[in-house]
């Protein structure tokens, strides 16, 4: 389905996890800002609208789309963060530039996903026309700033469940005596 035919700042407010205790980080890019800031204000409403404080959202500022794979990978590395939302905004120009900074940030992204144990949400909006762009940033097809967000919520859910459960499994396996941990073992249950 096009996004022509699902308005992005649609959801279903049933479907969202309690996300006050969750915290996210925003990185920004700086590059058509008019747009990024619009993609920003609608996943920073859409957290807040969600019940996760202020407090608990923190926001970097990166140079280009590119620059997003690096500040997302240290956002993640450095703060206390249950995901991070990469947003970006990728216009056509004369040359090929823009299919190597899409593939580029697409690939690190994905990267990020696979080797860390926080999702990164890919809230980069790779368009032919600046009015593409503003269609997609709280024009008439919505803004993909609130269904990064809502992504965001949902994905730190889903982390926080894989989490509880692998630790309930330790914990039966401990008590059936399936299994020992060593004290200091990376598998040893945290009070
Ligand atoms: N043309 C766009 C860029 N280009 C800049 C790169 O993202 C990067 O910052 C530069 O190559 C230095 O590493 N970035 C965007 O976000 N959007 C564009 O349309
Ligand atoms: C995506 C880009 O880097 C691009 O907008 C830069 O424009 P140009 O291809 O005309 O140099």
């Amino acid at each position: 389905m096009a996004t022509v035919n699902k308005n992005l700042s649609e959801y279903d407010k049933n479907s969202i996890p309690n996300a006050k205790d969750f915290r996210f980080g925003i990185v920004v890019s700086e590059w058509n800002d008019s747009i990024t800031e619009g993609l920003y204000k609608g996943a920073i409403e859409a957290l807040l609208e969600n019940q996760v404080p202020s407090q608990h959202i923190i926001r970097w500022n990166v140079p280009g789309s590119f620059e997003l794979i690096y500040g997302s990978k240290k956002m993640l590395q450095t703060q206390n963060v249950d995901a991070v939302i990469a947003i970006g905004c990728v216009i056509q120009g004369q040359t090929k530039h823009f299919d190597f900074v899409c593939e580029g940030v697409t690939q690190g992204i994905k990267d990020l996903n696979v080797q860390t144990d926080i999702p990164v949400i890919f809230c980069v909006l790779t368009d032919n026309t600046m009015q593409q762009s503003i269609d997609r940033s709280g024009g008439i097809h919505g803004n993909k700033g609130t269904e990064a967000a809502i992504a965001a919520i949902k994905m730190a859910y889903i982390r926080q469940q894989a989490s509880l459960s692998h630790q309930i499994d330790n914990q039966h396996l401990l008590s059936a005596g399936a299994i020992q941990i060593e004290e200091g073992s990376p598998l040893e249950l945290k009070e």
